[in-house]
């Protein structure tokens, strides 16, 4: 039987490091908002069966009517409320999907996802049941203690950066939220969906290669280097 493959888009942020009146998500890049980006690339892969967009509530109805419909984005199945938290938005969706196979969780602010990359981390998925696009880290790295002095510089040929999507074996994403769900989760500081699976499961992730373009939208000079891309990746007419 053919395998079912869900995207989850996360929209439901509250964009406080962009400084802006309009949330970052919903910005005009190109006579278009910020999330179409990500949605259009979604729509557009060929493995891809569905959709889910995670917003706030009162943000629903303005994505189904000036996005989805507007573009005609097909594969969104569902448009639902997040949570206070990205890992709660994630939950939300994650019970949202229904059964699926594999799950794909990507930030709406990175809109320079691309198909090969998605490519690229469904034979990983298949392959690992679990990996994330990453990118090798191209700063020196190091720890500070809390009066802001360097107290340990991380071996830069370990050191990646971590990006979405991150694609995961459904039952083994939704069991490890399930799991933390269970405990002190607010406490555990969870940054990224692979985390709750390695903390939950020990579950090794694969790390597959992302892209530099693959940027998260998240202080103003985002979107001055957003704009380049668009132009340089030739996404003005999609
Ligand atoms: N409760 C939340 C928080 C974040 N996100 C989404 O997760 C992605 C990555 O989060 P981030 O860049 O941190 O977005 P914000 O939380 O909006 O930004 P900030 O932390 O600056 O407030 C974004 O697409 C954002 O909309 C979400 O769906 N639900
Ligand atoms: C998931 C993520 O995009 C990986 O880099 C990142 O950790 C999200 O962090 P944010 O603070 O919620 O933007």
């Amino acid at each position: 039987m053919k395998e079912k493959h869900t995207a989850i888009v996360l929209a439901a942020g509250s964009g406080k490091r962009m400084h802006s009146q309009v949330q970052k998500q919903y910005m005009d890049l190109f006579g278009k908002p910020v999330l179409y980006y990500a949605l259009r690339q979604f729509e557009e892969c060929e493995f891809i069966d569905e959709v889910i967009l995670v917003t706030k509530k009162d943000e629903i109805a303005y994505c189904r009517e000036k996005i989805v419909e507007v573009y005609h984005l097909q594969k969104v199945k569902d448009i639902i409320e997040g949570g206070e938290e990205r890992y709660l938005s994630v939950y939300n969706a994650l019970k949202a999907a229904g059964a699926c196979d594999y799950i794909y969780i990507h930030d709406g602010a990175r809109p320079f996802v691309d198909q090969e990359m998605l490519q690229r981390l469904k034979e990983a998925v298949c392959t690992y049941g679990a990996c994330v696009a990453a990118v090798p880290s191209k700063d020196t790295l190091k720890l500070a203690d809390e009066a802001l002095f360097a107290k340990e510089t991380l071996k830069r040929s370990e050191v990646w950066n971590i990006q979405t999507p991150q694609v995961f074996a459904y039952p083994d994403i939704l069991g490890a939220y399930e799991k933390m769900m269970q405990e002190d989760h607010t406490k555990m500081g969870i940054t990224d969906d692979a985390m709750v699976l390695e903390k939950m499961e020990g579950q090794k992730v694969k790390l597959v290669e992302g892209s530099y373009y693959n940027i998260k939208i998240t202080t103003p000079e985002d979107l001055d280097i957003a704009e380049i891309f668009v132009k340089k990746c030739n996404l003005q007419e999609n």
